[in-house]
């Protein structure tokens, strides 16, 4: 199915629900809950260093340092079972990602805060490729200056969800924690890191 675009303003949103059939979908969440060194990510909060609320991992190819929450980021080497995602991925978008980072949302207690993704070595205006397995989980858009203009939406298991251009710029996302009793959650969000 083709990637369709959100009615989003100021921004640059599309959305695939079935980019991965589910039997890619749930082999591909078993080959990585076991093979990724998940950690907890140390990151700063209003000046504080604190332990995030979920598991990640930094994957990259060499050169691929990255500064988020004020915290640098070595990166791991790829796990065989992401090579073929990040080729498909570079085939279909055109691009060239270099890195991912993968986090596990273990429940629903699990969570990402308002942010975007605009480090400088982004560059102006990235590209952020999302593949979500397991748990369905809702993800929240908000604009910089019209917090009215938000989205909020259902990535479920195998989809893909692609930001670009002003995105970033004109928006913050989230993750926001659910009650409901869930399971767990992989998100995988490749970006090209320039001059890597
Ligand atoms: O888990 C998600 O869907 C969002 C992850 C995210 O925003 C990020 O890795 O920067
Ligand atoms: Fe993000």
């Amino acid at each position: 199915m083709p990637l369709s675009p959100l009615p989003l303003a100021d921004a640059e949103v599309r959305l695939d629900r079935h980019w991965l059939d589910p039997g890619q979908a749930d082999a591909l969440f078993a080959a990585l809950r076991e093979h990724v060194a998940w950690e907890v990510h140390r990151i700063r909060l209003f000046g504080r260093e604190v332990d995030s609320p979920r598991l990640s991992c930094w994957i990259g190819d060499a050169g691929t340092g990255y500064r988020y929450s004020g915290v640098r980021f070595e990166p791991r080497p790829w796990p065989a079972a992401l090579l073929p995602v990040r080729e498909r991925l570079c085939k279909e978008l055109g691009l060239d990602f270099n890195s991912v980072l993968a986090n596990l949302y273990r429940d629903g207690h699990d969570a990402m805060g308002w942010h975007s993704d605009a480090e400088p070595e982004l560059g102006a205006a990235p590209v952020i490729a999302s593949v979500s397995l397991g748990a369905a989980r809702r993800f929240a858009l908000k604009s910089r200056a019209q917090p009215q203009q938000r989205l909020t939406l259902e990535l479920p298991h195998g989809s893909l969800l692609v930001m670009s251009g002003p995105t970033q710029r004109n928006y913050r996302h989230a993750l926001p924690r659910t009650a409901r009793p869930i399971g767990a959650r992989i998100n995988l969000t490749f970006r090209q890191i320039l001059g890597a």
